[in-house]
């Protein structure tokens, strides 16, 4: 295994907004830091009639525009003399035959070892073909490796998963397939295990003797942009709860694996989403919400409610918010639950994790008015990267009075450091052949057939509720009834970088724990 990978990258769907904004620039950074050898080649392949030149100037373009500092323009120029455009359209079988002609050629050109790896960023209905179709055309027969990086969605329900599924793997086996969850790559959801593993005093307490419940926050404060008709059909819930969602819950609440191989750890993640309690659909409101954002206001802007998007019915059942409460029936999380919320349109663009410790079994410092302040463990995963870890000290001064502590790591200001982008570490990770932050099969169609039967309760349940929440706000008053029925509330969206100041949700009345 070497870090400074050799390979053809062939992009399909080159000419769009995932291969824009997120792999060129990728790309571009494991060249420029030397995480990616010299000898490599991108083929872009999309319909569009662009010439080598024109790709490679949409490619110079993509760069710059991703980078906050300034961008050497050589370093840049002679990155882009690595792409390759393809043009043709992947229905047809006979355009494979040429493709495998430019990569063999690129092989020699580059010094290849014959090693190559296909991005499907392209829309979902066309992973089968492409499949299919490299191996008709024996793109796939290599002397080195290929693997295939396969966009979500994986399926839009279990048994669609499933056929796509089996398209795939008549051509590559499952060691070969990345299927790419980018919140997998992300730095603090990486750290999740490690904070978790790596630390004494929060492994021995992580389970239902001494957590009351967890909270996990991915909210955005954009709407859904021009993917209004992909959206449409997705919903927040196959948009995010089926993936980015339940990839961390099963981050946060996996037993430790006996290593930190692929398989291991793999194998630990499917055990927690095999271990989800099933909603029926007779019980889908006891433990789901569903929202669909209305007009509003977002950092004083007028905002249009979703039904008056592009794309969008104006009678649209699609939810744009969900919130749930998910119960692990296991030893170590039964009777503890696992509240997640995510939606478009919201006050705020966070995701963020609040483990809420129980209570000590009696308070000496308290009145009757003045209870302590919960302990709580903040994982700040974007945009702050941190941990804040709120505790009770003396008041100064004070003779027996408590006040709540937040002691605070903040990543980028402790390690003066960017996080590399998701999408570069996960491209790496791929190129060198380490698939531990992919998903396996088996974790999707766990995850998918959790997630069915309350997509099939709210298709059949007509959004005459719609729009129950205004954008900007933080969703509807449904999701703050879900937590309020088991005695807790949502803890506010904090930031590490500014001091855990709050930036959204408000303190209830009495809980001396919320610093505003
Ligand atoms: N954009 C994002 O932020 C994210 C995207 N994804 C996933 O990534 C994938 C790509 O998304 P995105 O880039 O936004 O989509 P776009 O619609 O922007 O791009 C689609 C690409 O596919 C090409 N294409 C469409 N039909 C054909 C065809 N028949 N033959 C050849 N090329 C074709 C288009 O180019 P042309 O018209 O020139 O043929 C274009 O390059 C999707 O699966 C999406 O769900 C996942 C997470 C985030
Ligand atoms: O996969 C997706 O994720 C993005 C949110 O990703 P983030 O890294 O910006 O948090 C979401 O906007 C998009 O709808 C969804 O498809």
């Amino acid at each position: 295994m070497t870090n400074q990978p050799s390979c053809v990258i062939v992009i399909f769907g080159a000419t769009g907004d995932l291969a824009k904004r997120k792999l060129f620039p990728s790309i571009y950074n494991l060249f420029k830091n030397g995480n990616l050898s010299d000898r490599f080649a991108v083929v872009g392949v999309a319909r569009r009639e662009w010439s080598n030149d024109f790709f490679r100037e949409k490619v110079i373009e993509a760069v710059h525009d991703a980078s906050d500092a300034e961008v050497d323009s050589e370093d840049v120029a002679s990155f882009s003399d690595h792409f390759y455009y393809h043009p043709f359209d992947v229905r047809d079988t006979a355009s494979f035959v040429s493709l495998k002609q430019l990569l063999d050629q690129l092989d020699d050109t580059y010094e290849v070892p014959n090693n190559r790896l296909f991005y499907m960023a392209m829309a979902p209905e066309y992973f089968g073909t492409i499949a299919l179709h490299l191996d008709e055309a024996k793109l796939t027969e290599v002397d080195g490796w290929k693997r295939l990086v396969i966009e979500k969605p994986f399926g839009h329900d279990l048994p669609s998963a499933e056929v796509l599924n089996d398209q795939i793997r008549q051509v590559f086996s499952e060691d070969e397939i990345y299927r790419i969850d980018h919140y997998l790559g992300k730095e603090m959801v990486q750290n999740i295990e490690v904070i978790r593993f790596a630390n004494a005093m929060f492994e021995q307490l992580w389970n239902n003797r001494f957590i009351a419940n967890i909270q996990l926050t991915s909210s955005e404060s954009l709407d859904v942009g021009e993917r209004g008709n992909y959206y449409e059909k997705s919903g927040a819930l196959r948009d995010m709860v089926q993936n980015h969602m339940l990839q961390m819950v099963s981050l946060l609440a996996m037993e430790p694996p006996i290593n930190l191989s692929t398989e291991e750890v793999r194998g630990e993640k499917v055990k927690v989403l095999r271990s989800l309690r099933h909603v029926p659909a007779s019980e889908a409101d006891d433990y789901f919400v569903r929202g669909q954002y209305g007009a509003g206001e977002i950092d004083s802007q007028a905002i249009k409610g979703f039904r008056e998007v592009e794309s969008v019915t104006d009678d649209s059942n699609t939810e744009t918010f969900v919130a749930a409460k998910l119960m692990i029936d296991n030893h170590r999380w039964a009777g503890v639950p696992f509240y997640i919320r995510t939606g478009k349109s919201m006050t705020v663009k966070s995701t963020q994790i609040v483990v809420e410790f129980k209570d000590l079994p009696m308070n000496l410092y308290g009145t009757q008015d003045v209870s302590l302040g919960k302990n709580l463990l903040t994982i700040h995963i974007q945009p702050d990267e941190g941990i804040t870890l709120q505790m009770n000290v003396k008041k100064p001064g004070s003779n027996g009075e408590t006040t709540p502590i937040a002691m605070e790591f903040s990543k980028k200001s402790a390690l003066k450091m960017n996080s590399p982008e998701a999408y570069e570490r996960l491209m790496h990770d791929c190129m060198i052949g380490d698939a531990t932050n992919f998903t396996r099969w088996d974790e999707v169609a766990h995850s998918w057939q959790f997630i069915d039967s309350i997509a099939e309760h709210w298709r059949d349940k007509l959004g005459e509720e719609f729009p129950n929440y205004p954008a900007g706000s933080m969703g509807p008053i449904a999701s703050d009834e879900l937590l309020a029925k088991d005695g807790f509330h949502w803890w506010p969206i904090t930031n590490v970088e500014n001091k855990n100041t709050v930036i959204s949700g408000k303190a209830l009345e009495n809980d001396t724990s919320i610093k505003q």
